[in-house]
C-alpha cells in the first residue's frame, strides 16, 4: 500500500496547515491539494492507518479501544446517568473515528440541516456534499434510490448483507408499525420506518477518510505521530492572523511551522476547542485560569458539547445461526472468521454487525404524557425542537452478541445466541463542555457531557426502550424466537410500562460517539458562536475548523457523513476564498500577512513573543 508519507523537511512552508488528520481534515487537505500549485501540510497525532490492522477489517473495530489508537478520553461523571464515567473513546491515527466507527451512512434528514439557519448549510446543500463525497456501489437485491447517492466520490461504501436475525427484525418493524422504504437513510426523506443503511465497506476492507490521501502528489506532506499544540497568532486587534502552528514531534522536540495562507483545524469535537484554547482563542476566565493569554475572547469555545446517547436492549434466542454468534464464539470459529477476512475479504470481521434499521416519530405514544404535554415548544415543533419531518429516535439491531467493551456476557454460539436492539435518543436537550485539563498539549481535554441532565431526554430514551421492547417481544419476526432477556438473569424483556425502563436508561445508556457543537457556527447577534458561516474563527484571519464541532445542533442520523460534508464543503469554501480575495483584495492580504510575519526569524521559524 502507498503510504504516502512525506518526509517534511526543516524549515518548510505551506499554504495551508490542517491540524488532525481525521474525517473531516483528511477530506480538507486532499481537496486542497488537487491544486498542484499548493501546497499542503496534514497533521495527525497517530499513527498512519496502513499501520493498524484493526481499522481497515471493520470487525475488528473495538481492538482499537484502550490501545495508542484511541484518545482514551472518559466523560465527568454524569448526574443523570447515575455518576457514571463513560469511554468515549475517538480514532487516533491517519482517518480518525472515520478508521473505528460502526461505518453506518446515515445521513439525517435535510429539514436538520435546514434547522442549522446558517447561509450556505442548508439541507440540500449539506446533502450536495454527501454525494460529492460518495461512491455509491449498490448490490443486486438491494431498492436504491438512485438519485440521492453519488458515484465520483472517494468514499466506497455499499449496502450490508442482512444477517438472518435481521430481515427477522426488519419484519418486526413492519408489523409493528414501522413500513419499510428501503434507501431511506440516505434520502432522508421519511422519519417512520425501516430500511437499509449503506456502509462504509468496500470489498471486504472499510473504507475512511484516509482513503482520500492515496495517490495524492508531492504537495500534499503527511506528518502522523505529531501533537499540533496550538496555532501561532501574528499580528494584533483586527489584523490578528494565523501565522503557523506550534507542534509536538514525537521525539519530544517542540517546532514551529509557517502557513502561508490558512491554517484549519481538524481535531474533531473534543480535541478542536482544546487546540483553539490553548492558541488563547476562548472564555478569557478558563485562559488566565490555565495560564494563556487571552488573544481572543470566545466564550464558546468547548460549549454547547451535544452527544447521541443509545441503550443496547439484549435478547437470548433458542434457535441456532440465526445471529452469527456461532461465527464468533464457537471454539475456533475467532481464527476461521479472521482467517477468511485476511485471506478471501469475506466473512463476519468484514464487516461491521449491524443489521436493520428504523427510525420513529413518538408523537402518538407520548401524548398522554405530563412533561410532553408541559413542556414548552415553537409552532410546528415538539418539545424536542423537532418537525413532524424529524424523526424521535433510531432503533437497530446488532448480528451478534457485542458492542463497546463493557459487554463481556458472551453466548457460546452453540446453545446460547444473543442479539440486542439498540435505542437511540435524537435531538438530546442536555449539553456539556469541553474544558482544558492544562495548558500541556498531551493531556486529554476534560469531557463533561452532563449526560440526560434534562428530564425530557430520559421521557423520550425510556419510551423509545418501551417501543424497543414491544418490537422484540410482539413484532412478526422476532416474537417466537426470542426466549427472553440476555443475559438468561435478567428479566427487561417483562417490562410494559415506560417507567420500567427508567432505571435501565439511567444505568445503561452510553454514547453513540457523536460528539458535535464545540466550536459552532453561528450568526453576528450569538455570543457563543465561534464560527462564522464559511467556517472562520471570530476575530482572527486566515483560521477555520472544519469537523464536527461546528455543528450547531446535531443531525437526526449519525454523523460522520455530515463529518465528510463538513470536509468537502471547507475545501469549496477556502479554495473559493482564495480565488475571490486574489483579485479583490490581494493588497490587503500582503499587509495583514507582512504583520502577521513580523516575528519570523531568520530561519524562517517563527518566534512566539
Ligand atoms: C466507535 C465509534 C463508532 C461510530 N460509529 C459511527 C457510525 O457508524 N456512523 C457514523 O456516521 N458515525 C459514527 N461515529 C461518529 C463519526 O465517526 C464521527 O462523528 C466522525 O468520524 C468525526 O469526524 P471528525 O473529523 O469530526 O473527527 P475525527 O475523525 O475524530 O478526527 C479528528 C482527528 O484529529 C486528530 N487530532 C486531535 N487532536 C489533535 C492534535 N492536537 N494534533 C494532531 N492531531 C489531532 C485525531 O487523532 C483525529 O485523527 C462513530 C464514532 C466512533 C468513535
Amino acid at each position: 500500500m502507498n503510504t504516502n508519507i512525506t518526509i517534511e523537511p526543516e524549515g518548510s512552508q505551506y499554504d495551508y496547515i490542517v491540524c488532525g488528520g481525521g474525517t473531516s481534515g483528511s477530506v480538507v487537505a486532499a481537496r486542497l491539494a488537487e491544486d498542484p500549485n499548493t501546497s499542503v501540510l496534514l497533521i495527525e497525532a497517530g499513527q498512519h492507518n496502513s499501520l493498524l490492522e484493526n481499522t481497515i477489517m471493520a470487525g475488528g473495530w473495538s481492538q482499537n479501544f484502550d490501545t495508542e489508537a484511541d484518545w482514551n478520553i472518559v466523560t465527568e461523571p454524569s448526574p443523570g446517568a447515575n455518576m457514571r464515567q463513560i469511554k468515549a473513546s475517538r480514532g487516533r491515527f491517519l482517518g480518525g473515528s472515520s478508521g473505528v466507527n460502526g461505518t453506518l451512512c446515515i445521513r439525517g434528514t435535510k429539514q436538520d440541516y435546514d434547522d442549522w439557519n446558517i447561509p450556505g448549510w442548508s439541507g440540500e446543500e449539506v446533502f450536495g456534499y454527501m454525494k460529492k463525497a460518495e461512491n455509491f456501489h449498490t448490490k443486486k437485491w438491494f431498492q436504491q434510490d438512485e438519485a440521492s447517492h453519488g458515484y465520483n466520490g472517494l468514499l466506497d461504501n455499499e449496502p450490508h448483507d442482512l444477517a438472518p436475525i435481521s430481515d427477522l427484525v426488519m419484519e418486526s418493524f413492519q408489523s409493528q408499525g414501522l413500513p419499510l422504504h428501503p434507501d431511506m437513510f440516505s434520502t432522508g426523506e421519511s422519519p417512520h420506518g425501516c430500511g437499509h443503511v449503506p456502509r462504509t465497506v468496500y470489498k471486504g476492507d472499510r473504507t475512511t477518510a484516509a482513503n482520500y490521501l492515496l495517490s495524492k502528489g508531492p504537495n500534499l506532506s503527511i506528518k502522523t505521530e505529531t501533537i499540533v499544540d496550538k496555532v501561532i497568532l501574528g499580528g494584533e486587534g483586527s489584523n490578528l492572523r494565523a501565522a503557523g502552528v506550534k507542534i509536538l514531534e514525537k521525539d519530544g522536540r517542540a517546532r514551529d511551522l509557517k502557513a502561508n495562507k490558512e491554517v484549519i483545524v481538524s481535531g474533531g469535537a473534543y480535541c478542536s476547542p482544546t487546540i483553539l484554547l490553548r492558541s488563547g482563542i476562548g472564555g478569557k476566565a478558563q485562559l488566565t485560569a490555565h495560564g494563556i493569554d487571552c488573544k481572543v475572547d470566545l466564550p464558546g469555545v468547548g460549549k454547547n458539547l451535544m452527544d447521541h446517547l443509545i441503550v443496547f436492549i439484549f435478547y437470548s434466542i433458542t434457535k441456532p445461526n440465526i445471529t452469527n454468534d456461532h461465527l464468533l464464539y464457537k471454539p475456533n470459529a475467532l481464527g476461521e472468521a479472521y482467517r477468511q477476512w485476511k485471506e478471501e475479504k469475506r466473512g463476519p470481521l468484514s464487516t461491521f454487525p449491524f443489521g436493520a434499521f428504523a427510525y420513529a416519530r413518538l408523537d402518538e405514544r407520548l401524548k398522554s404524557e405530563p412533561l410532553w404535554n408541559s413542556a414548552p415548544r415553537k409552532e410546528g415543533r415538539d418539545p424536542m425542537g423537532l418537525a413532524p419531518s424529524q424523526p424521535n429516535i433510531e432503533f437497530w439491531n446488532t448480528e451478534c452478541y457485542g458492542g463497546p467493551k463493557q459487554y463481556t456476557d458472551y453466548p457460546d454460539g452453540e446453545k446460547s445466541h444473543a442479539f440486542s436492539l439498540i435505542a437511540e435518543l435524537f435531538a438530546p436537550k442536555s449539553r456539556g463542555t469541553v474544558t482544558l485539563k492544562s495548558a500541556d498539549p498531551k493531556d486529554n481535554p476534560v469531557v463533561n457531557h452532563n449526560y440526560l441532565s434534562n428530564e425530557l431526554d430520559v421521557l423520550v430514551l425510556s419510551e423509545a426502550c418501551k417501543f424497543a421492547n414491544e418490537i422484540i417481544t410482539m413484532g412478526k419476526g422476532t416474537k417466537d424466537i426470542v426466549e427472553g432477556s440476555w443475559p438468561k438473569t435478567s428479566t427487561h424483556h417483562k417490562h410494559t410500562m415506560r417507567e420500567d425502563w427508567v432505571p435501565y436508561v439511567k444505568d445503561n445508556a452510553t454514547t453513540c460517539y457523536h460528539p458535535g457543537g464545540t466550536c459552532k457556527m453561528g450568526t453576528n447577534d450569538d455570543p457563543m458562536a465561534v464560527l462564522d458561516s464559511e467556517l472562520r474563527v471570530r476575530g482572527v484571519k486566515g483560521l477555520r475548523v472544519a469537523d464536527t464541532s461546528v455543528m450547531p445542533l446535531l443531525n437526526q442520523g449519525h454523523t460522520q457523513m455530515p463529518a465528510y460534508a463538513i470536509g468537502e464543503k471547507a475545501a469549496d469554501l477556502i479554495k473559493g476564498a482564495f480565488l475571490q480575495l486574489n483579485g479583490e483584495t490581494a493588497g490587503d492580504i500582503k499587509m495583514d500577512w507582512n504583520a502577521a510575519m513580523s516575528d519570523v526569524n531568520a530561519n524562517g521559524t517563527l518566534v512566539l513573543t
